[in-house]
């Protein structure tokens, strides 16, 4: 590594490291310097599918760059460039993101076996790793002959979005998510009614120049809309490069305002607005605003339950956030549900057995014992004055 250049330094991405792992693996597997395995040997990877035939001539040119650095980074050994590039298109369609117990991201790994599994948007199954150990863990009892899936985006996306996350993988998703959901998908991104009190969602016009409710037919005017989204483009151009500077307290303010005009644009479950919700909640966790963190997570839950199949870590996970949070205020009781709920997903996506498990269930453990004595000490209190 010391003899490459400062640029070449900076072009050592998670996938060339975890190129340079499998090249010095697959080394000393072959000379038995170290075990391999039925599920961790070489010839796994060769059976992987690469979709090579498909990948476009720049992204080709991109693999043989990155092949050329593996080989300077391992100059002792002569490596096949075309065959590294080959297993770099691999990579694209196999590898996994290594999350912490909080999904987020750590790094790149290649779990061969676990590479047979496909896709869907409404996944069976989910990934969770402990450490560098992955596990596939089903969110709902699977038949015997019924397939396994997990996702490999982000299903908190409309179908168009999904779709174009999945090209780097060659297919056109089929499941029943993709094939029938206009109507959730116009729920998702759409504009909100007018009327405050409908929950309908726009469509535009045949003729352009308004949208209609296609609950309650009431129309919006086009440039109503076209000066709302102005005011948030600029709003977020605003707000990033305050966020760029590090000043938590303007970006978090005028994320709040982001957030009214987007509350009177779009659709309470768009996919848009859970993203600002989102980033405040990260704002006034970071500024230690317990409360208004509270207020956004408790929003966001909503629109978690409608994109993610039940049992799925996100909900899990915001739920355990929730429930923190309102530990930390007093709400006790609120704490106990939230943690209640947190610990009967994550106890179904997680295991029980994990670090950050043992911290949810004594948290959970916690909280118990503080609603119960609060409950005894309320009683013993009405006993002595009845
Ligand atoms: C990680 S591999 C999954 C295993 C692969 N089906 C196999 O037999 O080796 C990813 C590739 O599987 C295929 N695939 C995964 N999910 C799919 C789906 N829902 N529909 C069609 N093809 C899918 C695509 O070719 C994708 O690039």
């Amino acid at each position: 590594m010391a003899a490459l250049t400062e640029d070449r330094k900076k072009m050592l991405t998670p996938t060339i490291r975890l190129m340079v792992r499998l090249v010095l693996k697959r080394k000393l597997q072959n000379e038995k310097a170290i075990p391999s395995s039925n599920i961790d040997n070489y010839y796994l990877v060769e059976a992987l599918e690469s979709h090579i035939s498909k990948v476009d001539e720049n992204q080709l040119v991109l693999y043989a760059q990155m092949a050329n650095l593996v080989s300077l980074i391992l100059p002792s050994l002569e490596l096949d460039l075309k065959e590294i590039a080959h297993t770099f298109s691999k990579f694209a369609c196999n590898a996994h993101t290594i999350c912490d117990p909080e999904l987020r991201p750590l790094g790149t790994g290649l779990y061969p076996v676990i590479s047979i599994i496909n896709h869907s948007c409404v996944p069976n199954a989910v990934l969770i790793f402990d450490g560098r150990t992955a596990y596939v863990r089903a969110l709902q009892p699977i038949g015997k002959d019924e397939e396994v899936s997990i996702s490999y985006i982000e299903t908190a996306a409309v179908t168009k979005k999904r779709q174009n996350d999945l090209k780097q993988y060659f297919f056109t998703c089929t499941c029943p998510r993709c094939l029938k959901d206009s109507e959730e998908d116009a729920v998702l991104e759409s504009y909100r009614c007018k009327n405050q009190a409908c929950d309908g969602f726009l469509l535009p016009e045949s003729g352009g120049r308004s949208y209609t409710c296609q609950k309650c037919s009431i129309s919006r005017d086009e440039e109503e809309i076209k000066k709302m989204t102005r005011e948030i483009l600029l709003l977020s151009d605003k707000a990033s490069s305050f966020v760029s500077l590090g000043n938590t307290t303007e970006a978090g303010s005028i994320y709040e305002k982001i957030e009214q005009l987007e509350q009177n644009l779009y659709h309470a479950f768009s996919i848009t607005l859970l993203h600002t919700r989102e980033t405040l909640l990260k704002v006034h966790m970071e500024l230690q605003n317990w409360q208004t963190a509270l207020t956004y997570c408790r929003l966001t839950i909503p629109v978690y339950e409608r994109v993610y199949p039940p049992s799925h870590p996100m909900i899990g996970l915001q739920f355990y956030t929730c429930g923190k949070l309102e530990w930390l205020l007093e709400c006790t009781e609120d704490a106990l549900k939230s943690l209640t709920r947190a610990a009967d997903i994550l106890g179904i996506t997680h295991g029980t057995k994990s670090q950050f498990m043992k911290e949810l269930f004594g948290k959970l453990e916690e909280a118990r014992a503080e609603v119960s004595f609060k409950l005894s000490s309320s009683r013993g209190h009405d006993e002595q004055f009845s």
